[in-house]
């Protein structure tokens, strides 16, 4: 299997129904239903909004320092055996303290796994971009207590609505305490959210970046720069972002010559972990080794902590 870093992964995104299960009975929390198969037959998506609904009526379950330790345990185990070398991974703390878990709680579990783990990896803080920018510098201000814990801040959560420039505050913040920049951008909205990303946030990675190929000019700017687009195929397929994985734009983004590195977005709501989504490349897409392996190559270039 092909070494490979794994850059677009949202822990929340990696609870298998197996373990919401395990986490309400050991937190006594109430569930609609313990029937794991009952829990995977709800993941039928018409867009993003309506995954987010059931990512975070999940993550309830999510209580103490010892779920988010097993959270990252489990996944950091799925990472290896699907030949992650490198993971940088993204955390919502806003949707765990909305809930009364304390920060030192969800930093603590996690940041205690990734040392634990077998896989180097590192922490992203993202902030929910429907949550406003006030909400966003508070998140940021009481994490920074904690800043050697987490290497960048990311920006995610329902997309269309609340474009990057309503963030340039808080990336300013985060820029002037040497934290990385990455957003979610151009998976739903249009080039301009990408062009906003860019100018506005000053972000070093565009997560998804799909649709900035609709504007030529970027597609020539995001080559020039050499700037990273951590493109997620099946997701973006299961959240009918493109209406299948052979109509997907992948391989015209590499030929464009962009960075374009593959990733897993929510392994357990999108029908597979990341050497999946290389696969689904290769058997729907025909895309080749050579193809895979630039990939591949790209995704080490596109780290920001990656000490190979
Ligand atoms: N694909 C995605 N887009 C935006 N926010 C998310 N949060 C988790 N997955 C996401
Ligand atoms: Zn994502």
């Amino acid at each position: 299997m092909r070494p490979k870093a794994e850059l677009h992964l949202h822990i929340e995104g990696t609870l298998e129904p197996e373990l919401v299960v395990e986490l309400a009975r050991r937190n006594r929390i109430d569930l609609p239903t313990y029937d794991v198969e009952a829990i995977r037959a709800r993941y039928s998506f018409t867009n993003l909004q309506s995954f987010l609904d059931v990512y975070y009526e999940n993550m309830a379950v999510l209580r103490t320092e010892e779920d988010f330790y097993d959270l990252a345990t489990a996944y950091l185990r799925r990472a290896a055996a699907q030949g992650v070398r490198h993971a940088e991974i993204f955390f919502d703390p806003q949707a765990h303290q909305s809930r009364g878990v304390p920060l030192d709680a969800v930093v603590g579990g996690l940041s205690a796994a990734l040392k634990d783990g077998d896989v180097p990896a590192a922490l992203i803080l993202c902030f929910l971009r429907d949550r406003g920018p006030e909400e966003a510098e508070q998140v940021l201000r009481a994490a920074l207590p904690f800043r050697d814990r987490f290497i960048g801040v990311g920006l995610d959560s329902a997309e269309v609505g609340y474009p990057p420039s309503l963030f340039r505050r808080v990336f300013d913040i985060a820029a002037a305490e040497g934290l990385r920049r990455v957003a979610h951008a151009g998976e739903e909205g249009g080039p301009d959210y990408v062009w906003e990303a860019l100018d506005i946030l000053r972000v070093e990675r565009v997560d998804h970046g799909i649709r900035a190929m609709e504007d030529p000019q970027l597609v020539a700017r995001l080559r020039e720069e050499r700037i990273p687009l951590t493109v997620c195929p099946l997701s973006n397929v299961r959240l009918r972002a493109v209406p299948s994985l052979r109509d997907h734009i992948l391989p015209a983004m590499l030929d464009e010559g962009l960075v374009v590195t593959v990733n897993s977005d929510d392994p357990a709501y999108f029908g597979g972990y990341v050497e999946d989504n290389y696969q689904a490349l290769r058997r729907e897409l025909g895309m080749t080794d050579e193809q895979l392996d630039r990939i591949a190559r790209n995704s080490f270039e596109a780290a920001f902590a990656y000490e190979g």
